[in-house]
């Protein structure tokens, strides 16, 4: 059945709720600019991770990479908090070196590991690859690539505390691709790991699961232009694998933040 498509009209708090008939409705937040939006939203995450942090002693947060987050990284890594308490790793990661400018393990160790966040327990999906270029990769590789990381990280304070997503223009969502090998596996395994390799993007990529992502205690969207704005709408349409950020927005077990600037 087609989901109504939600209206931006705020309420008094600047929050709106999805769909009336969704179980669990996304919010909307107009933000005027990316610059507004990044400064607020830094501190509501601070405040979620102070919360976190009284609640069961420490945070797991997980962050997107690719180009959007760097004004929200620059408000993030100021925020006063127990960072020393806090443990960041990624939503996903492209599988080159590190320092490889593609990395968005290195874009958030150089950006959000820094000022007061520097405290912060840094855990990466990987510290060693296979020598050859991932396009390369045979998925016998890519298995024991995700495998590994899946062992790195279960000893983990699952769910996660706090997830920043992002979105591509292709409605990707973390590396949730549309029609890329690896993507069914990626959407239902129990692990919290997979690998998928896009048609459409450079790099084999390691991605948290769909069921990782959807389990999480509170998730945030940040979103800027046009484009990423008519995504978002035909995503709020209906659930489909062909637009995965679709299906996080529909299926998460809280309801999605969504924080939309011009
Ligand atoms: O490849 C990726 O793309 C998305 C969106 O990136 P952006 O450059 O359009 O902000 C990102 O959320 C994801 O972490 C990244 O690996």
């Amino acid at each position: 059945m087609m989901q109504p498509v939600t209206p931006l009209v705020p309420s008094q708090a600047g929050v709106t709720a999805g769909t009336a008939a969704d179980a669990s409705p996304w919010l909307l937040r107009p933000c005027q600019d990316t610059a507004q939006q990044a400064r607020e939203l830094a501190l509501e995450l601070a405040d979620r991770l102070r919360a976190a942090i009284d609640a069961r002693g420490q945070a797991l947060l997980a962050v997107s990479g690719g180009k959007s987050p760097l004004a929200l990284f620059a408000e993030l890594r100021r925020q006063e908090l127990a960072w020393d308490r806090v443990t960041v790793l990624l939503a996903d990661e492209r599988c080159v070196p590190d320092g490889h400018p593609d990395s968005n393990g290195t874009l958030v160790r150089e950006q959000l590991l820094q000022e007061c966040a520097a405290a912060a327990r840094w855990q990466p999906f990987f510290t060693t690859l296979p020598s050859q270029p991932s396009s390369d990769w045979s998925e016998a590789e890519l298995d024991c690539l995700a495998d590994s990381a899946n062992q790195q990280l279960a000893a983990l304070p699952w769910p996660l505390d706090l997830l920043v997503l992002g979105m591509g223009e292709d409605a990707h969502t973390a590396s949730l691709f549309p029609a890329a090998p690896g993507l069914a596996r990626a959407l239902e395994s129990e692990q919290r790991v997979a690998w998928v390799r896009p048609a459409t993007a450079p790099h084999a990529r390691l991605t948290l699961t769909l069921p990782t992502l959807l389990a999480a205690r509170a998730i945030y969207l940040p979103l800027s232009g046009e484009r990423k704005r008519a995504v978002f709408d035909q995503a709020c349409r209906a659930a489909s694998a062909e637009a995965p950020i679709s299906l996080v927005l529909h299926r998460a077990l809280q309801p999605v933040q969504v924080w939309l600037a011009p």
